[in-house]
């Protein structure tokens, strides 16, 4: 256990805390280690993804995490101890993830290499449609914190002949309307309702600025009440007879609307406005709401007629178990949205569970709909097929985070609650809890969600182009999803899908574009199913459709139409929304199409990648040639040709091919095909997502297309590289933190003569995205090596891990490469032995943040220093330079209490290399007076190895 972790060392600066969270926060030791843990598992799993991938090192986890190396090592020991990760023999030591497949019952989804142990799975109950008892009983916190307040409302449905006003208190977000609409499907699960009974809602507050309106919209009116009132009009009372009627913040309502109310509940019997004669009889059951203070702004003769009045509970108050399942049940119903499991890191949920949410259960929503929202951009561009999406706690909101670090009184007993395993959430084949809906419920539903969140996207501190593209992604899905609820057209009215189609040629001959059927479909679906509801957040779509006035204007035009079809009148809402829709679904005609083609070496490369891709995207055509190594590059130039040909008239071909001589194939396949082909080099399947998705938007040219794509090949050098020079790459996954260092470090360690025409630069990998193919394409040959902790596989471009320029002949190999194949002067790196040292004192300096580190490097240097006198040889400069980089991060963790690193030789080098060991131990007790015990044997043995080569 580490009893005096601060984060405060250079490297958690520069590379993790300030980079995620844009301030230094100096947390609470408590539970450090534990977390620190959590994340060096969390690395892990992002460095390498899958069980059969070959793992990673210490020292790429310590970089990943931002933390010492020693810590990255024991803490992946650990992990190994509790069965968590595998350990590879050999050196370097690599760490993997196991293979745990027992636990994952799910029967749909194929997980054979599964590294869950454990697999949070939504109760299987609530798959079945849920019995009219379970439904109430399934909320959660219904044996909990609800439990007093699910009894009653059971009562209030139930209560002859037709049930009792409810009144829900509580404070914004805590499930007021959740329970109102469960109260609903309660009530008609359970034969209190008629058969498809209305249940209508209205927020009292939109109509806070003219309460007229609101008395107008909520009884009726006949024709003349008012100035505007052309016709006899009924209102959401009327229309709620033997339904249910919401009203939510009822305290917007003035005292007459109030005491018109009273009339309702005492005598199921109410007046329009403009008619105080006539009483009209209802049977409605009312529940009302509001996050205020009733007491004081109810009249208190309507608050007398409320029988059953519950308060709600503040989240934050609420049994942390509760809050999990919670957080649990909001992430499984973004699996099932998906369509993909979700894993989730012991992370994510210690931040979602300790955060404040002032918003209470809303806010918590909101909190994993965004962070999915983030993590689901990363999914669709990430390379491969991934199994699984990744939730990570840097896709959490910043203030999520910040609090998070700052710690939180529950932290430990949160951490416990949820362990240090991922858990996975599978997409439930009928959704997850949405128990007693029926089609049509869950379509509005669907468009309910949507709406969420579009209003989400609007109201978090996403870039305004990751708004727009979730809003592209998100409407998408949403048709998908609309057209897998209600299978095929047969449900419709075919007068409907007339008018619908009619609607939609139109629109594409407006913005000169097509649509595909399944448009037409969609938004009939949608309009079917809408019909009875007014899309909630009218203005938020308003503000959406900023981006698509286009398409806003010419439904506009066209609405009246669509109108006289319907018989209906098209809501703000409604228009805006068909505005987006149209906008996200729009093509252009085939002839002004740009075709995607993707061209790679080997027998499926091409095909894999581009079925990931066509999986990805609405339209599935990315058409793809494998060129098996057999095969020759004559023969797939003809099957290329063949099939550009094939696609028609076209505007043209973006060719992604792999490399090699695939990256001439531009010019001849233009001259077979008459076609314009553009090639980007070194595809990537992120590229071809890219590529697809603006190949389908159709608006732009052939080579503003190639300049866009090229855009997914982020990196951050500029282009075009000075003339004469050449270059070395540092990467590293965090990009900032130790790229930058060693790029520094090289740098200076560089003879003189060198550093004008060689540059050293460090390259931002973000997370396992990958190089920018296209830039060394641009520079080929130009580029002699790459140096870090992660090799981007840059085709002909050697590459050298950090720990051999530290700890071995790195250095060395890179000064002869940078030689062109001409050694490098006798030893190491062409530099004095003392210039080395040096060097290497300068590394560790800049890493340990403390006056301290100059003490540990003097120690390390002495103790070389007295080794060397004793054993009267002196040792080379390259396993100097390893003794005093090792020896000194040795030392710092020893005396800060970290933990020991263990030396898997040591049996040997005490059976064989006693004496060794023993001077070393000597060497270092002597003279490293910053310990206050010897120095553990095996870090005596790690020292004996690195001398032991001489
Ligand atoms: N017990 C619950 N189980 C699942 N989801 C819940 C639960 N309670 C609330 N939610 C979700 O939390 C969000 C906010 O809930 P809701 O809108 O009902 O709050 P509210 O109290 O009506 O808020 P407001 O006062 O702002 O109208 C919704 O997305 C709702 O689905």
């Amino acid at each position: 256990m580490i009893n005096n972790v601060k984060y405060s060392s250079n490297m958690c600066k520069g590379n993790f805390w300030t980079e995620f969270f844009g301030q230094y926060i100096e947390f609470d030791a408590r539970g450090a280690a534990a977390l620190r843990k959590i994340k060096v598992l969390e690395m892990v799993r992002q460095i390498a993804p899958t069980v059969d991938s070959p793992g990673v090192t210490a020292d790429e986890v310590a970089e990943a995490a931002g933390i010492l190396r020693h810590n990255a090592s024991a803490d992946l020991n650990e992990l190994v101890r509790e069965g968590l990760l595998r350990k590879s023999g050999g050196r370097p030591v690599r760490f993997g993830l196991k293979s745990i497949a027992d636990d994952v019952r799910h029967t749909d989804t194929k997980f054979p290499d599964s590294q869950y142990r454990t697999v949070a799975r939504p109760d299987p109950a609530a798959e079945r449609p849920a019995s009219s008892e379970r439904l109430l009983d399934q909320v959660i916190g219904a044996k909990g914190s609800l439990r007093a307040a699910v009894e009653q409302l059971k009562a209030a449905v139930l209560y002859p002949p037709h049930g009792l006003p409810v009144l829900l208190l509580g404070p914004t977000g805590s499930g007021k309307s959740y329970l109102a609409e469960k109260m609903y499907f309660y009530a008609a699960k359970s034969g209190r309702l008629v058969p498809n009974a209305p249940f209508n809602v209205l927020n009292c507050a939109d109509y806070a600025a003219n309460p007229q309106l609101l008395l107008a919209q909520l009884f009726g009116y006949v024709k003349g009440a008012f100035t505007g009132a052309d016709q006899t009009t009924a209102g959401l009372v009327a229309q709620s007879d033997n339904g249910v009627l919401f009203l939510d913040e009822i305290h917007r309502l003035p005292p007459e609307g109030q005491e018109m109310l009273f009339l309702l509940m005492d005598r199921g019997v109410y007046r329009m406005l403009g008619d105080g004669a006539t009483q009209r009889r209802v049977s409605v059951r009312l529940i009302a709401a509001t996050s205020e203070d009733a007491r004081s702004l109810l009249l208190k003769t309507l608050l007398r007629r409320f029988p059953v009045v519950l308060t709600l509970p503040d989240v934050n108050a609420r049994p942390l178990e509760e809050r999990l399942a919670l957080i649990e049940y909001f992430l499984a119903e973004e699996a099932a949205r998906i369509g993909v499991p979700i894993s989730v890191s012991p992370l994510v949920l210690v931040a979602l569970m300790t955060f404040h949410a002032s918003g209470n259960v809303g806010e918590l929503h909101s909190a994993v709909l965004l962070g999915c929202a983030k993590a689901f951009l990363n999914y669709v561009a990430s390379a491969g097929k991934p199994e699984y999406m990744m939730l990570v706690v840097t896709h959490l909101s910043p203030q999520i985070q910040l609090e998070y670090l700052r710690g939180h009184q529950d932290s430990l007993k949160v951490e416990q609650l949820i362990g240090v395993e991922d858990r996975l959430y599978m997409p439930m084949p009928n959704g997850y809890g949405s128990g007693g809906q029926s089609p049509e419920q869950r379509k509005d539903d669907l468009y309910t969600d949507f709406n969420r969140r579009m209003s989400d996207y609007l109201g978090s501190s996403l870039e305004q182009d990751e708004v727009q593209r979730l809003i592209q992604i998100d409407a998408d899905y949403y048709l998908r999803r609309l057209l897998r609820h209600v299978k095929g057209a047969h449900t419709l009215p075919e007068r409907l899908l007339e008018v619908v189609a009619g609607f939609v040629e139109e629109a594409g001959k407006e913005l000169g574009c097509v649509f595909e059927p399944e448009v037409t479909t969609g938004i009939a679906l949608h309009l079917a199913s809408l019909s009875r509801t007014e899309p909630f957040d009218a203005e938020a779509m308003l503000e959406l459709t900023a981006h698509c006035s286009r398409e806003f204007g010419v439904v506009r035009q066209l609405s009246s139409r669509l109108e006289e079809g319907l018989e209906t009148r098209l809501t703000h809402g409604q228009t805006s929304f068909l505005a987006l829709f149209l906008a996200a679904h729009k093509r252009v005609a085939e002839t002004e199409r740009v075709k995607v083609l993707v061209i790679a070496h080997g027998d499926h490369t091409a095909t894999s990648m581009a079925e990931v891709a066509n999986e990805l995207l609405y339209e599935k055509k990315v058409k793809a040639i494998d060129m098996p190594l057999s095969q020759s590059l004559e023969s797939t130039l003809q099957i290329a040709a063949q099939r550009i040909k094939e696609m028609g008239k076209i505007k043209g071909v973006l060719l992604l091919v792999d490399m090699g001589s695939l990256t001439g194939f531009g010019a001849a396949l233009e001259r077979m095909t008459g076609i314009p082909v553009a090639v980007i080099p070194l595809v990537t399947t992120a590229a071809i997502v890219e590529a697809a998705r603006l190949a389908d938007n159709g608006q732009m040219k052939l080579a503003q297309m190639v300049e866009a794509v090229k855009q997914i090949y982020d990196f951050d050098i500029a282009f075009p590289l000075p003339e004469g020079k050449r270059l070395i790459i540092t990467t590293c996954l965090t990009g900032e933190g130790t790229a930058r260092k060693l790029a520094a470090f090289i740098n200076e360690a560089l003879p003189a003569d060198l550093r004008s025409t060689v540059l050293v630069q460090a390259v931002d990998l973000d997370n396992g995205s990958e190089i920018s193919g296209l830039y060394v394409e641009g520079w080929r040959g130009t580029v002699i090596a790459a140096v870090g902790t992660v090799n981007p596989h840059l085709p002909g471009v050697a590459f050298i891990g950090m720990d051999q320029i530290l700890f071995g002949s790195g250095m060395k190999t890179l000064l002869e490469l940078t030689a062109e194949g001409q050694p490098a002067a006798d030893d190491a790196d062409g530099l004095s032995k003392e210039e080395a040292i040096l060097l290497a004192s300068k590394f560790v300096t800049d890493y340990i943040d403390s006056k301290d580190g100059q003490l540990y490097v003097s120690g390390a240097i002495a103790a070389l220093e007295q080794l060397e006198q004793t054993v009267g040889s002196s040792l080379r400069t390259s396993l100097a330079v390893r003794w005093v980089i090792h020896l000194s991060f040795a030392l710092e963790r020893i005396v800060t209490g970290g933990s020991v690193m263990e030396c898997s030789e040591l049996d040997y080098l005490e059976q064989h290399h006693q004496l060794l060991l023993n001077t070393i131990q000597t060497a270092v007790s002597r003279t490293c007076h910053c310990l206050s015990e010897p120095l553990p044997r095996s870090e005596i043995g790690y020292l004996a190895l690195i001398v032991l080569p001489e």
